[in-house]
């Protein structure tokens, strides 16, 4: 490492749940009622490594992020019909990942960098912030 470089990490953790939307705009069949096995990641970055105590060598314990998204899952994601629990008018996997940081932001999730949702063994999307 030199002068001009740094350390950084990127962890992520990585959540499932099951639920059903539907694309109301869609032309094709994603406007139907229906399901999936959604796959999440949150990506969080972090510059130094803790140095003391139980959570050494982590920048942050994957339990913590954890933590941040049992209450998501819980309360609005696992078994909901995504349309109603979110209150997202069209739940797209866009959509869906951005409500998704923005309720991690504001629980002061330190470090959020990204929430990545997969719909389906193929597609998915991942919603990050660009600083201009
Ligand atoms: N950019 C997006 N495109 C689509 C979304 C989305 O959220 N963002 N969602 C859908 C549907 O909800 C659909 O359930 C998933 O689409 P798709 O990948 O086309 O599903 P298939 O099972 O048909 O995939 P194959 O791998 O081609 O069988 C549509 N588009
Ligand atoms: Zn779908």
């Amino acid at each position: 490492m030199n002068s001009f470089s740094t350390d950084q990490w990127l962890i992520y953790k990585e959540f499932r749940f099951e639920a059903a939307h539907q694309l109301l705009h869609h032309d094709g069949k994603c406007r139907r009622l229906h399901g999936h096995s959604w796959v999440g990641r949150v990506y969080v970055i972090g510059d130094r490594l803790i140095t003391e105590g139980p959570k050494q060598g982590m920048i942050m314990d994957f339990a913590d992020i954890q933590q941040h998204l049992d209450p998501l899952i819980e309360n609005f994601l696992d078994h909901y019909y995504l349309n109603e629990s979110t209150g997202l008018e069209n739940p797209s996997c866009e959509a869906i990942a951005k409500w998704i940081f923005e309720k991690l932001e504001g629980a002061g999730l330190e470090g959020l960098q990204a929430v990545e949702i997969q719909e389906t063994c193929t597609s998915g999307a991942r919603y990050m912030r660009i600083k201009p």
